[in-house]
């Protein structure tokens, strides 16, 4: 069976939905045939919120999640082939990223779920999954794992360029032409955005950063929430909800009346600096920034994210070609490609692995 088609699955730190986008890899460069994404349905986004701190009956809850996880994968897939019109027999397979509940790599594990079996099962089409844990096992991070993807995909043989993806955390990677790649977590993107809106306004998002223009940015309380050592940590090095989330903030916030959108003005701040300091610290000479993730649509941080900048050219990866929107979910087709051909899909010098590892398990059709 001729199967030209690789299918990609993203559910991200920020839990807005399933991310599915369908590759053609038959010809010399691939090409992105179509993609989609759905909203997770409301009682599983909160059993995985809620999954993401420890509590009671916490296996039976996290699998059942899995579970459910998977039968929303492959709703995914089943809309996304029926709209490309294309048989589940032509895709090779699903890279499925699965739902980060736990990244704890400094005590060797991180773990997302998902039923890769079950998703299998559903769709008739070979799995892989896991992607993570080899790496973490040869004594790396297990992330950030797209700055390989964004070097075969992104990187200029003449231009400085640096990838930049703001979702619920943020990361970047630095493409120098002809250097070593580099590429690391810089901290919060969205999660804590998204969780004082939600608080305050009972949004799921700051849409365009409306309400954190309308605040002033608390220098005091910047300066204690860059404090977090984290921002000063060198690479590699990644993170998470299991840092970054609503109690982190809390506790800075203690003692304090500040008024909302002034604490949204500040944390947008924190989002922009932290992300600017990096890319300032780490590639100095950089001609070029490129945007993807969520973050891209809110025009407040990009605005605030160009001052931060001055000199260096800010647009979205739109300009190169892919989507903001589609990005991650791409780079797990591209994975679960590298996997079956047995190439590595690590930078060892972005995760701190000893070595290149083949990354994914595979559930075969
Ligand atoms: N129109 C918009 N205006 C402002 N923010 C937006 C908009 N659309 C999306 N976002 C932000 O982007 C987030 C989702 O981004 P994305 O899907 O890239 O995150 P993720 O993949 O879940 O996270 P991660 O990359 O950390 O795994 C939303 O939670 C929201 O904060
Ligand atoms: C453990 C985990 O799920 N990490 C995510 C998260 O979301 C963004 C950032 O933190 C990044 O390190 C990673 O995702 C992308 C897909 C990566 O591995 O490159």
């Amino acid at each position: 069976m001729n199967q030209p088609y690789f299918i990609g699955l993203m559910t991200g730190t920020s839990l807005d939905g399933v991310d599915a986008v369908l590759v053609d890899v038959s010809g010399p460069t691939p090409i992105l045939v179509a993609a989609q994404g759905r909203p997770l349905p409301g009682g599983l986004r909160d059993t995985l919120l809620s999954l993401q701190a420890s509590g009671p009956d916490e296996i039976d809850r996290a699998w059942r999640a899995g579970i459910q996880l998977a039968e929303c994968y492959a709703e995914a897939v089943l809309a996304l082939l029926l709209r490309a019109a294309v048989p589940a027999e032509q895709v090779a397979a699903i890279g499925n990223h699965g739902q980060t509940v736990r990244h704890r790599p400094e005590r060797g594990y991180t773990v997302q779920l998902g039923d890769h079996a079950r998703l299998a099962e559903l769709t008739g089409i070979t799995v892989v999954g896991d992607f993570r844990s080899r790496d973490v096992a040869a004594g790396g991070q297990g992330a950030p794992l797209v700055p390989a993807f964004h070097q075969a995909v992104f990187a200029d043989s003449r231009r400085h360029r640096v990838i930049v993806n703001i979702g619920g955390i943020a990361n970047l990677t630095d493409l120098p032409p002809g250097g070593d790649v580099v590429g690391f977590d810089t901290g919060p993107g969205n999660v804590l955005l998204d969780a004082w809106i939600a608080q305050h306004q009972g949004q799921r998002y700051d849409t365009s950063g409306q309400w954190a223009a309308t605040g002033k940015v608390l220098p005091d309380l910047l300066d204690l929430l860059l404090a977090e050592s984290y921002f000063a940590m060198p690479s590699p090095k990644s993170t998470g909800r299991d840092l970054f989330h609503a109690g982190w903030l809390a506790r800075r916030l203690t003692g304090r009346s500040d008024a909302p959108q002034d604490v949204q003005a500040t944390l947008a701040a924190l989002t922009v600096q932290s992300i600017a300091d990096a890319i300032l610290l780490q590639a100095p000479g950089v001609d070029e920034v490129y945007i993807c993730g969520g973050g891209a649509h809110n025009t407040h941080l990009m605005h605030a994210l160009g001052r931060a900048l001055p000199g260096v050219a800010l647009a979205s990866t739109a300009e190169l070609g892919i989507d903001p929107d589609w990005v991650e979910a791409y780079a797990f087709a591209w994975l679960a490609q590298r996997c079956l051909s047995r190439q590595p899909g690590n930078l060892p010098q972005v995760t701190g692995a000893q070595g290149p590892r083949i990354l994914g398990a595979i559930w075969p059709n």
